[in-house]
């Protein structure tokens, strides 16, 4: 493991990768945090847990007060687990529901709230500053929640190849799916975070742009871990 050192404020220890859904972001956070002795934060699990919670409850009202109460009860229980990426609320585990292709899409209706974001905001800033450094994945980490980020990556993939990473991933967790269906909802996903008013998916102006349609998870993470040296985020090339 590579001991990071800092050549950046403590509190400016952050690798954001932003992108749109199944184009890797976070299977390749987990590698770079892991490789920098970093946490890793994937924060499209606190918007699924929110969608979660309101399926669960079957709110349909997405109002202020259901906002405010369902965000509250993820600021006290929600936690990550960085080594593994498990999700839970308290003691809950909650890994596999927040994937289900409902709750994705509940998701992203749920993030075009600006009430949604606004109060989501100190929640993923709190989770990641209060580590000795973190790499974040989501859609706005390198535009809106960590614009002063030493290092930005924009990881994006085709349609077709992210639709059919996500129905091998649920294959593999037992649940069946249509690779069309599939498709269909990543295309869907993907004009609601790219066109939304509030803090839509694109790229910072200062971000590295990434393709992973034909490159390895491994490749990929390398390519960060190569970007984050050039930054002075870790100490040497032959510990990577
Ligand atoms: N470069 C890659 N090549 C092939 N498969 C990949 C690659 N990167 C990730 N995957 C696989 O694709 C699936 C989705 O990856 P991951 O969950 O990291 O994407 P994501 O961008 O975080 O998606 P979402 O935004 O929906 O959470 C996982 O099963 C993962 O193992
Ligand atoms: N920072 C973020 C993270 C996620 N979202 C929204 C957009 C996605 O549709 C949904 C689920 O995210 P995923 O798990 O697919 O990364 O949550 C967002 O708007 N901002």
């Amino acid at each position: 493991m590579l001991n990071s050192i800092s050549h950046v404020p403590e509190k400016l220890k952050v690798i954001t990768i932003d992108g749109p859904a199944g184009s890797g972001k976070s299977t390749v956070a987990r590698i770079v945090a892991s490789k920098l002795g970093w946490i890793y934060v994937t924060t499209g699990a606190i918007y699924r847990t929110l969608a979660l919670l309101f399926h669960e409850a079957n709110i349909k009202d997405t109002d202020l007060e259901n906002i405010e109460r369902f965000i509250s009860f993820i600021s006290e229980r929600y936690r990550q687990e960085s080594s593994t990426g498990k999700v839970f609320i308290g003691e809950r585990e909650i890994t596999q529901e927040i994937k289900a292709p409902l709750v994705s899409e509940l998701a992203s209706i749920l993030a075009q709230e600006d009430s949604v974001r606004k109060r989501l905001l100190p929640i993923q800033r709190k989770v990641v500053l209060n580590n000795h450094g973190a790499v974040v994945d989501g859609r706005d980490m390198g535009t809106v929640v960590f614009p002063d980020a030493p290092l930005k990556i924009f990881l994006t993939a085709s349609a077709k190849e992210r639709a059919e990473r996500r129905w091998k991933e649920l294959n593999q967790n037992g649940q069946k799916t249509d690779i069309k269906e599939l498709l269909r909802e990543i295309h869907e996903r993907d004009e609601r975070d790219l066109n939304r008013a509030i803090a839509p998916l694109k790229a910072a102006h200062d971000a590295i742009s990434l393709d992973s349609t034909k490159s390895t998870q491994e490749e990929i993470a390398k390519a960060i871990l190569q970007f984050a040296m050039q930054k002075d985020l870790v100490i040497s090339q032959n510990e990577l």
